[in-house]
This record gives C-alpha cells, sequence and structure tokens, in this order.
C-alpha cells in the first residue's frame, strides 16, 4: 500500500458511488475567490485513469488557480478535490505531503536545476522522498532512457536545447510514479515542431504507463493533438466539456468556438477584405462537416444536381480522433438569385452548417 492509499484509508474520504481505481481526479462545485474575483466559480470536473484530459481557457480563466488548487498549493475556498479517491481540501499541510508525490508536474518554463547535472535533476524528487542514492540513479536512468536523453545523464541543463529540458522536466515529473501528470502550459514556450515532439511523448508515456494527464492550455493545438476529453474554462467556470471531437464538431459557446477557430481552416485575408455585405458577382459560403459525410462525395452529388453552381475557394479535411471534420468556403454565384438557397439547402440536408459570409466582385 502506498502512502497515499493508506492517507485515504486514515481520512476515509473516498466519495460515494465511485471507484478509487477508475477515477484519478474529481473535482466538486470548487470554488476560489480573490476579493471579490470569483477565478474559480464552481469547477466540477473528472479524469480517469489512463485519460487525457485538456483544460483549455483564454488568459485569466482560472487555469493557473485550478493547478494550484489541484496541487494543494492553493487553498480552495469551497468544494472538494479529490486525487485517488482522497480528498486533499480537507488535508492538512502535513497530511499533503506525501500525497503530492502521486502528482508530477511539468512547467513552461521546465524549472529544471541549473547547478545540478540531468540525472541528478530527474532524481530530486526521490531524494527528497528519502529514496536510497543507487535506487534513486537507477531509476533516474530509466527515465532518461524512457525520453530518449540516455547520453545526457552527466550534462548540465545549460547545454540543453528546451525541448531537450522539457523532457528532463517530464522524466522528474515521473520518477516517484505519479498517478497523474499535471502538465501546465508546458509546450508554451517551444517551438511548433519541438511541441510536436514532447506531445508525442506525453502521448507515448500515457500509453505506456496508462498515466492519467491533466493539460492545461491556451493552444487548442495541443488539446487537438492528443487529449482525449476537453473541458473549455471561461470565467472560472467550465463553459463546455466532451470528447475534443464531439466538442470540436458542434461548439456551444462563442469562446469554445473562437479557440477552436485557430485550427480550422479561415477565409484567406485577401477575400476575406473583399467582402461586402452587399450583394456581388459571388456569394462566399463557409460549409462545415463533420462525420462520414466530410469525407462523402458531396460537392460531386452537389455538381451533379446544381451544375455551375459552385467553386471550390479554399478549405480542407481534417481527423480528430479518427473522425474526419472538413471546412470549405465554396464561392456561388448570384446571376441566378435562388442558387445560393438552392445550394444552402442541398448541403444542410446533408448535415453540413453552412452561413454565407458576404459577396465578392
Ligand atoms: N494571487 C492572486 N491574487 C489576486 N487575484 C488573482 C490571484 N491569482 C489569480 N488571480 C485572478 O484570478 C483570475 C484567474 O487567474 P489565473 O491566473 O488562474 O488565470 P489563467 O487562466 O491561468 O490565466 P493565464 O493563462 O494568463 O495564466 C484572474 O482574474 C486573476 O487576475
Amino acid at each position: 500500500m502506498n502512502s497515499f492509499v493508506s492517507a485515504t484509508a486514515i481520512k476515509g474520504h473516498a466519495p460515494p458511488g465511485t471507484s478509487e481505481s477508475d477515477e484519478i481526479v474529481r473535482l466538486v462545485d470548487v470554488r476560489r475567490r480573490f476579493g471579490t474575483n470569483p477565478a474559480l466559480d464552481g469547477i466540477s470536473l473528472t479524469a480517469r485513469r489512463g485519460e487525457i484530459v485538456g483544460i483549455i481557457g483564454r488568459s485569466g480563466a482560472g487555469k493557473s488557480t485550478l493547478i494550484r488548487c489541484l496541487n494543494g498549493l492553493e487553498r480552495a475556498d469551497n468544494g472538494e478535490i479529490y486525487i485517488e479517491g482522497c480528498n486533499i481540501a480537507s488535508l492538512s499541510e502535513n497530511e499533503l505531503q506525501p500525497l503530492r508525490r502521486r502528482i508530477g508536474m511539468i512547467f513552461q518554463h521546465f524549472n529544471l536545476l541549473s547547478a545540478k547535472t540531468v540525472e541528478d535533476n530527474v532524481a530530486l524528487p526521490l531524494k527528497i522522498a528519502g529514496v536510497a542514492k543507487a535506487g534513486r540513479l537507477m531509476r533516474a536512468r530509466e527515465l532518461l532512457e524512457l525520453v530518449g536523453l540516455a547520453d545526457k545523464a552527466k550534462a548540465y541543463p545549460s547545454v540543453l536545447s528546451g525541448g531537450q529540458k522539457q523532457r528532463v522536466g517530464i522524466a522528474r515529473a515521473l520518477a516517484a510514479r505519479p498517478a497523474l501528470l499535471l502538465s501546465d502550459e508546458a509546450t508554451s514556450a517551444l517551438d511548433p515542431e519541438t511541441t510536436r515532439s514532447i506531445l508525442a511523448l506525453l502521448k507515448e508515456i500515457n500509453r505506456k504507463l496508462g498515466l492519467t494527464i491533466l493539460l492545461i492550455t491556451h493552444e487548442m493545438e495541443v488539446v487537438r493533438s492528443i487529449a482525449d476529453r476537453v473541458a473549455v474554462i471561461d470565467k472560472g467556470r467550465i463553459v463546455e466539456e466532451g470528447p475534443v471531437w464531439q466538442i470540436f464538431a458542434n461548439p456551444q459557446t462563442e469562446i469554445t468556438a473562437s479557440l477552436f477557430s485557430t485550427i480550422r481552416p479561415q477565409l484567406p485575408e485577401h477575400i476575406a477584405e473583399r467582402l461586402s455585405q452587399i450583394q456581388g458577382v459571388e456569394a462566399i459560403l463557409r460549409v462545415d462537416l463533420a462525420g462520414p459525410a466530410a469525407q462523402g462525395a458531396l460537392f460531386a452529388e452537389l455538381s451533379a444536381a446544381l451544375p455551375h453552381s459552385f467553386r471550390l475557394v479554399h478549405g480542407g479535411i481534417d481527423h480528430i480522433h479518427n473522425q474526419p471534420f472538413a471546412r470549405f468556403f465554396i464561392a456561388v454565384p448570384t446571376r441566378d438569385a435562388t442558387l445560393a438557397a438552392q445550394v444552402t439547402d442541398f448541403l444542410t440536408a446533408r448535415s453540413a452548417r453552412v452561413e454565407v459570409l458576404g459577396y465578392d466582385n
């Protein structure tokens, strides 16, 4: 029995009706106020074993406050925070210490100790936990192998690239075999290619170790690449939550649609600038499709049903969790006043979402 489970047994705080083995994180109505500002305004959320959950929101939405409440650095004013079935909100600072080892953290700026070698950085959580030197160095080597940095064990952080530093950060976060990995904007300081390699590593670790990961980010690309589920946070509340592809296919709030817009094709600027709301030669339509319709022969069928009714302007097909999504911009001639309505009817009857953005001359 590890120290965390024994603390759970002492406290007996497992929430009713939940399976400790399955639910790694459970937040119930978590609130935190700074003066009159409700930074967290009733957050309820769960993450199951082996899940990657993205928590996304704009600056000031409450993400950092949530992370600090999760790792016990900040006290919630109200609510329950269960980690592996134990309500950490009710624990004293002393009781929290062993539980913090159940949570590994990675940070935007890596937070490595520059005076220590890579292997000593990785082994540090084990040193703090009182693990003997031989054991902690063996574990550090094992983890450096896992993150692809076995040859850098004796190097100092200053000679590493940003991506390599984050790999060391990941190895260190895993040292004490946590049940949960909290990623706080871990790729925000990295270039796109390095970001992809770090996300791939997190996914690999998630698969290999069955590790639960909470990804706090303002970047939709991060959520899109590796999260199973996403919770969109705004003004301290979760405004939408569900499987990433479902939220992507049908965003219910303006904030979600706006966050997702960063990973969807947009009308090229030089065309967008020309658009007018006054009738022109062509109407420009945005067509969104999800699921099988996104891969079907929709435009071929449209062409057959209504010849010369449109031309493709921009767009493409993308996939999230094997679910196809398509967004196209099409231009429909306005010489026949009813054509745009016919094209719209044809597409909406086949589950597309269509919006007339304006007119182009
Ligand atoms: N220690 C504090 N004292 C007073 N107000 C705070 C404190 N920490 C956070 N806040 C406020 O709480 C709200 C949520 O802040 P938080 O840092 O959690 O947001 P965030 O989503 O992490 O933003 P960012 O992405 O910019 O880091 C903001 O209005 C912020 O000003």
